[in-house]
């Protein structure tokens, strides 16, 4: 069966480093953001994370708060989402991780919630602001729809929390890189690393680490860091929505293929 638990098991066998792009969904509209999930499928994703646009996106920078507001804009719906995602899903190799903010959630119901994204065939779900008090009811349920809830760790994080997080967290654990907003940063802090190896010498768990990854030289830093995942956004959304749909799309494919090819295994006896 196709879960975030298996891919990755898979992956490991295989000795590669997992790429996550994430969009925005409904930026600059639906029928865009299903050609960019074939095509960030076609070209290198190994699971794909789509946002839900949502008005008081606290954890997003600049970018993605942006690409959420046009969205919003146009009148994205969840409802509108899931049905693109039923449509598209079924041709997708990797699974789809949905990315919303709690309130959302907690509006419908969880059990609702959950049923209805099940129903559509996602596979993970990230909820930057879900107090960790309440993770285990919503992992518990997701469990029972066959989705795994995904934790965050953050450089602020205590020992404690980190230890309970890397319990609990489903899939991988995400490894936030730096404390602040999501966006593209020149570097990334060698600080990274460090936390990379704390966060090993508690878990087995994939780690997937985020934020601040836009270009190919700093996701193979990461990646040869020890990280199983690496996962670019702000980039990605950022490219989507300049020039024409097409244009985007176009950069989109582009920044995908020299993300994944950065950080593939060179085959064994390959030239240089
Ligand atoms: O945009 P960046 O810096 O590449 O970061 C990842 C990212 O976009 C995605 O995982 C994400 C988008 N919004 C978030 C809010 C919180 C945590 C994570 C996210």
């Amino acid at each position: 069966m196709t879960t975030i638990s298996n891919n990755f098991k898979s992956l490991r066998q295989r000795q590669q480093c997992a790429l996550i792009p994430f969009i925005t969904a409904g930026d600059p509209d639906l029928e865009t953001t299903a050609d960019a999930l074939r095509i960030l499928d076609r070209n290198g994703a190994d699971f794909i994370e789509l946002g839900i646009p949502y008005s008081d996106p606290l954890a997003d920078g600049p970018v993605i708060q942006a690409a959420a507001t046009r969205a919003l804009n146009k009148g994205t719906k969840l409802e509108q989402v899931l049905e693109i995602l039923r449509d598209v899903i079924p041709s997708l190799k990797a699974p789809i991780i949905l990315f919303t903010y709690y309130n959302p959630i907690l509006h419908r119901g969880i059990k609702s919630f959950l049923a209805l994204i099940a129903d559509v065939g996602v596979k993970g779900l990230v909820v930057p602001d879900l107090p960790l008090e309440e993770a285990a009811e919503l992992i518990q349920t997701a469990a029972s729809f066959g989705i795994e809830v995904i934790l965050l760790v953050a450089p602020t994080s205590s020992q404690d929390r980190i230890d309970a997080i890397a319990r609990q967290s489903q899939g991988f654990i995400y490894l936030v890189s730096v404390t602040g907003v999501t966006g593209m940063r020149s570097q990334i802090q060698n600080r990274v690393q460090h936390l990379l190896t704390d966060l090993r010498s508690v878990t087995d768990k994939p780690i997937g680490v985020g934020f601040g990854i836009s270009a190919p030289e700093q996701a193979l830093q990461v990646k040869e860091w020890g990280a199983d995942a690496v996962i670019v956004g702000s980039a990605f959304v950022k490219r989507l929505a300049e020039g024409s749909p097409t244009e985007g799309l176009q950069a989109v494919e582009q920044l995908c293929q020299e993300l994944k090819s950065a950080i593939s295994l060179q085959p064994v006896g390959s030239a240089k």
